[in-house]
């Protein structure tokens, strides 16, 4: 397969690289890097670019044989979006618009899409099933719903082919300790968590303890970053072989409390961290954990690094050899 992955050099978007690349196939990077970083690919042709580029789509598409997109480039914080929501709609609605548009000129007919469980809201019932309804309870959850449809429309107008990933929340980092994750700032719990061990930070802030759940705090489904690339792999070869359509759940189906993921991270990293309540952060939904069967099912998906213990150990290991992230 030749595959553009743009969001590439950010943190789901270079593991999935790595992957892929690890299973020969030929890929190349479109990422303004915003948030993304060169060093964390390797060997890689990167376009530096923004999606809405659409002479630069031209060029990505005329000047390499790509028969695939797998598409991560996107603005990704629940709370920022709540305080920004034309930027989330400007760069990943507008975005996603203009790299649909170029794909079906181009002819490039099959899509992997980064959709998030923050489409869901609310959920009716845990797990979430994926026909359950979607009454996003962020801007950001609502950008990813408008591209899923946007995709849906353009397959049965253009026969573009996608897959539609909804992940819950990606953790760890490869288990060899090449890439991680570095986000600045950082807003994700687990990294923030592991500054704090690391006495980059005095304490953990706790959004909220006053939720419905057994402890008060947010419960959500962590799933490693390697289990997600392995499902765009799985998710691209099932378009190629079936040229079918569809959209999957992507978690472990096991809910942590932010509590016990603050816990976790004292067992693995066995020092003191300091937390503390903080109000809610808005926008977040009580508690999001996923029902797979799905993707178990059809992709033929098994996470290799379900438990909480083993994924936070392989962001801890990263952490620890690169407590400047990529910036040695
Ligand atoms: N991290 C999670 O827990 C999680 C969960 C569900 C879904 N997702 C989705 O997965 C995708 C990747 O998430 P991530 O955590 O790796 O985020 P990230 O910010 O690390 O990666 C996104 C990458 O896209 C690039 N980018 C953003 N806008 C761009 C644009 N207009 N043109 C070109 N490049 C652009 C950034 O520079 C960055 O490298 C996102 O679409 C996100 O919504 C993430
Ligand atoms: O300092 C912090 C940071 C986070 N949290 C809490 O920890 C939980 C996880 O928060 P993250 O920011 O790590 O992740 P989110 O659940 O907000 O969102 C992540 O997972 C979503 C899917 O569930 C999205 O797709 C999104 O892109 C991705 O960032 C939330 O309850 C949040 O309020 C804290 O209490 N303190």
């Amino acid at each position: 397969m030749s595959i553009l992955v743009t969001g590439g050099a950010g943190y789901i978007g270079s593991h999935t690289v790595m992957y892929l690349k690890e299973r020969g196939e030929d890929v190349i990077v479109l990422d303004n890097l915003q948030k993304g970083h060169r060093a964390a690919l390797s060997d890689v042709k990167l376009y530096q670019g923004n999606l809405q580029d659409e002479s630069l789509l031209d060029e990505i598409f005329t000047s390499n044989h790509v028969d695939s997109v797998i598409h991560f480039a996107a603005n990704s914080l629940v709370g920022e979006s709540v305080e920004k929501p034309l930027e989330y709609y400007e760069n990943n609605v507008i975005g996603s618009y203009h790299l649909i548009k170029k794909m079906v000129e181009h002819k490039v007919l099959k899509i992997v899409f980064s959709s998030t469980a923050a489409t869901y809201g609310n959920p009716v019932r845990v797990p979430i099933m994926e026909e359950d309804p979607t009454v996003p309870t962020n801007p950001y959850g609502d950008t990813k719903l408008a591209i899923e449809k946007m995709l849906q429309w353009a397959d049965g107008a253009y026969g573009l082919k996608s897959v539609c990933l909804r992940y819950f929340n990606a953790a760890g980092a490869d288990p060899e300790g090449k890439i991680g994750e570095d986000h600045t700032p950082e807003s994700h719990l687990i990294p923030i968590i592991l500054q704090a061990a690391l006495g980059q930070r005095d304490k953990v802030s706790i959004f909220g303890d006053d939720y419905p759940t057994e402890d008060g705090t947010c419960i959500r489904d962590y799933i490693h970053v390697l289990d997600l690339a392995d499902a765009h792999y799985l998710a691209l070869k099932k378009i190629s072989e079936t040229g079918e359509s569809g959209i999957y759940n992507l978690g472990n189906g096991t809910g942590f409390s932010v509590k016990q993921v603050i816990d976790t991270c004292r067992i693995v990293t066995g020092n003191e961290i300091r937390a503390e309540v903080a109000p809610r952060r808005a926008g977040d939904p009580a508690v999001l954990i996923a029902s797979a069967e799905k993707a178990k099912t059809e992709l033929g998906w098994k996470p290799q690094y379900s438990a909480l213990e083993e994924i936070v150990s392989h962001a801890w290991n990263w952490h620890q050899h690169h407590p400047n992230g990529y910036q040695e």
